[in-house]
């Protein structure tokens, strides 16, 4: 007989696979939401990786929606043609012309393309906006102090469309846009739009990829499990800031609305998404109630 003796990485490789059988079973017909942010889409590998993580979901029997931002990528075609974007409270103020732009870029420009790396990763993408089936139906959002003009507020989401992209073996790609009772278009932040897609789908996972290791402390270090408890002090301590708290806000919202858990990822991570899903060590921060 000869001495056959592995190589460790390859033996390394066949215990991971090993290790994600329970994760498998455990997940095999659920819904994963996964919210693919503006920030994450520069790199073109990253973009690869991002699609095969979807694709793999697919193939092992769950079912991902997509859910993708595009804010930088909006701001960078207003400032091409003169418009500088204003913020409040995070949401970009929409009027008319600047819906025209977010809508072309959103559903135009990166919602092909994530249809496309979808594609190249061996996987079919349908991808649509909220508009389409009227996926999500919203109105104007009325704020205490600025009229935002076309934010939207989400009133209603209705899931056919994407149970019959699902079940038809494809993947949904949706872009952040909201129709009006007259068939207007309404932008909605993408966190927000994943959220409320997570909970009318009674997702398992909502993912949202950012560009951070997950939620850190004040020594920035990673805090990997928080509840909504935690949170509220994380906030009241000054821990978090800026565009974390309306995502962390979304991520309570899921949870208390019957996700199992929402989970803050680095879209810089190569496979993070895989990480996270199938090995005990896991990735990011996860909220889960307490
Ligand atoms: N405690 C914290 N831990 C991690 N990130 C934080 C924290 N507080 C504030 N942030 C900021 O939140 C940002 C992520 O939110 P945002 O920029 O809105 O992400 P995205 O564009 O991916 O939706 C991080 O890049 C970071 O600057
Ligand atoms: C109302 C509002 O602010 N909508 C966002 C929609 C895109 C988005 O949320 O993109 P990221 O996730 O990449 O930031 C915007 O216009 O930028």
């Amino acid at each position: 007989m000869t001495d056959y003796r592995p190589d460790p990485a390859l033996l390394a490789k066949a215990e991971t696979l090993t290790e994600a059988l329970p994760y498998l079973q455990r997940y095999a017909g659920s819904t994963f939401v996964v919210k693919y942010g503006g920030h994450a889409m520069g790199d073109p590998e990253l973009a690869r990786d991002f699609a095969e993580d979807v694709v793999l979901l697919k193939a092992v029997g769950i079912n991902p929606v997509v859910v993708h931002g595009g804010g930088p990528q909006i701001g960078a075609m207003l400032k091409a043609s003169g418009v500088e974007s204003k913020f409040v409270d995070g949401l970009r103020v929409t009027d008319e012309a600047t819906m025209k732009v977010a809508e072309m870029v959103l559903s135009g420009q990166i919602n092909k393309e994530i249809v496309a790396w979808i594609a190249r990763a061996g996987g079919r993408a349908v991808g649509i906006s909220g508009k389409d089936g009227r996926l999500v139906t919203a109105t104007k959002m009325k704020h205490p102090t600025h009229d935002l003009g076309l934010v939207g507020e989400i009133d209603h989401v209705d899931t056919t469309v994407l149970d019959t992209i699902s079940r038809a073996g494809m993947i949904p790609v949706v872009a952040p846009i909201g129709i009006g009772k007259d068939g207007e278009s309404y932008n909605i932040n993408a966190d927000t739009m994943a959220g409320f897609l997570a909970i009318a789908t009674g997702a398992e996972r909502l993912f949202l990829l950012t560009d951070v290791a997950g939620v850190l402390d004040k020594q920035k270090a990673l805090l990997t499990d928080l509840t909504p408890s935690q949170i509220n002090l994380l906030q009241t301590d000054g821990t978090i800031s800026g565009g974390m708290i309306p995502k962390l806000q979304t991520c309570i919202d899921a949870v208390e609305g019957g996700v199992d858990a929402a989970v803050i990822l680095d879209g810089r991570v190569p496979h993070a998404m895989l990480i996270e899903i199938f090995t005990k060590q896991g990735a990011g921060t996860l909220v889960r109630l307490g």
